[in-house]
């Protein structure tokens, strides 16, 4: 398999001990207790202060930083830096370096991800230790060409995305899709939070802002999630997904959603779901699923056994449930799928944890826009589940095969699928084989 080689692409920021030029050095003049400065978030000018003196005298850590980015990394300084993940980092003082490979997608959300980097995170990774390669992406796909390309040495410490969910997938399925499984599969996954919806990062580590972010990477750890494969059977090609696949009006509004992704960023799906609704179509599917057992065990098999096994192992057993009509909606879920934006923050799937071995399929029966509309208001206050034509239940696999010129395509963590004709897609889980990059603010220390 080809390697990248970083050196040939664009890379536009690297700690690189050789240089010289921005060596800061600082007189040794106000010594700072670090129990002062390690809990509190202090005024800015305080903070900034303290933040240069704490780590450039006591701990003399030295930054490295290519020249055309010197000046903002020298004058900027993290707006709500949390000096306390800056304390311990002997693994810099020592020169263990974390070394990652840094995906930057400049056309996620407000095409703002160069400025939320290099303005807000940047300092704070290079100060924890993070020796970084960045990486922006110059085209749709280019993550997943990284990620199934890059030489893993070169990043044994985990990919950091900059971006949304949607670059977040195609370093999953290229990482997923290498040779090396085994050894990319332990790779974990970073997000920066710089994209339109950021769901997966919001509601797994509990971060939204791209500087707690920083600073749930700064502090280590990792946090193992399950991954879902939604496979088109008759083509038997397999995509890999975190957050969750979704049949009918969504995944409709997703791809119209595309068509204004250049002039209107994160507010498209807004327009796109109002026209949608304005002329909204039937959705026919028909629907097998297959309850998950409370008794039974799941094996982690390894990721290619799994992969291969999965519709032998599941037809094996005769418990699945079928259900064919009219659908507003049909939603596997991975994990409880907060968005990351709006004022309410409801969750889609209320009982769904990212590495509870099951997903969570939620069925949203009939059609037409009265029903749809009060989903809509009473998923606002996530009282959705009590409508008497919404159906939850927890499973292992499910079978979603459009019927008649229904919308065909399937959407998996904000990126479309496309069937040909009236294809048949199957959701199955692969328990823990994904690992995130940080812990959740609320079990980190
Ligand atoms: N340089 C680029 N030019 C055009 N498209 C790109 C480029 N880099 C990545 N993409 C595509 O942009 C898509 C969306 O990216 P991303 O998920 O980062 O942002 P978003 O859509 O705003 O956020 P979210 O997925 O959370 O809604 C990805 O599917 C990716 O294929």
């Amino acid at each position: 398999m080809k390697q990248v080689s970083f050196s040939a692409l664009n890379t536009c920021l690297t700690l690189n001990p050789c240089r010289s030029r921005n060596y800061y050095q600082c007189s040794n003049t106000v010594k700072l207790q670090r129990s002062q400065v390690g809990q509190i978030l202090l005024p800015r000018k305080l903070r900034k202060s303290m933040l240069w003196h704490t780590n450039f005298t006591q701990r003399q850590i030295a930054t490295h930083c290519s020249s055309d980015l010197s000046t903002s990394c020298r004058e900027e300084v993290p707006k709500y830096l949390a000096v306390n993940v800056l304390q311990d980092q002997s693994c810099t003082r020592q020169g263990n370096f974390r070394k990652v490979l840094v995906i930057l997608n400049p056309n996620s959300g407000f095409r703002s991800s160069r400025e939320v980097f290099y303005r807000q995170v940047q300092p704070t990774l290079a100060l924890s230790g993070f020796m970084m390669q960045v990486v922006e992406t110059a085209y749709a796909g280019h993550a997943h060409v990284l990620a199934s390309t890059v030489d893993l040495s070169t990043c044994r410490d985990g990919i950091i995305c900059v971006g949304g969910d949607g670059i977040v997938n195609e370093v999953l399925n290229g990482l997923l899709g290498r040779d090396d499984l085994e050894e990319a599969i332990q790779l974990p996954i970073g997000i920066i939070p710089a994209g339109s919806e950021n769901s997966l990062v919001w509601t797994v580590l509990g971060t939204r802002d791209p500087v707690s972010a920083a600073t749930a990477l700064a502090k280590g750890g990792s946090t193992p999630i399950d991954v879902f494969s939604v496979k088109l059977i008759k083509d038997g090609i397999t995509h890999f997904g975190l957050t969750a696949s979704y049949y009918g009006f969504v995944a409709d509004v997703l791809q119209l959603s595309e068509k204004f992704r250049l002039h209107l960023g994160p507010f498209r799906y807004f327009l796109a779901g109002l026209l949608k609704f304005l002329s909204l179509p039937q959705y026919r599917f028909e629907v097998d699923y297959l309850p998950l057992s409370p008794r039974r065990n799941h094996k982690l098999l390894p990721l290619t056994e799994k992969c291969n096994d999965r519709s032998a192992d599941s037809s094996a057993e005769d418990n699945w449930v079928s259900r064919k009509g009219e659908f507003l909606g049909i939603f596997v879920c991975n994990h409880f799928c907060k968005p990351a934006q709006g004022l309410l923050s409801p969750v889609i799937a209320p009982k769904a944890q990212h590495n509870d071995g099951s997903l969570d399929l939620i069925l949203v029966h009939g059609s037409g826009r009265l029903k749809l509309f009060c989903f809509f208001i009473a998923y606002q206050f996530c009282w959705h589940l009590l409508l008497p034509y919404v159906e939850y239940v927890k499973v292992k696999h499910v079978k979603v095969r459009p019927v008649g010129n229904t919308h065909n395509g399937c959407g998996v963590d904000g990126e479309l699928l496309h069937g040909e004709g009236q294809p048949e897609w199957q959701c199955s889980l692969l328990p823990a084989q994904g690992r995130l990059l940080g812990r959740h603010h609320s079990t980190s220390e």
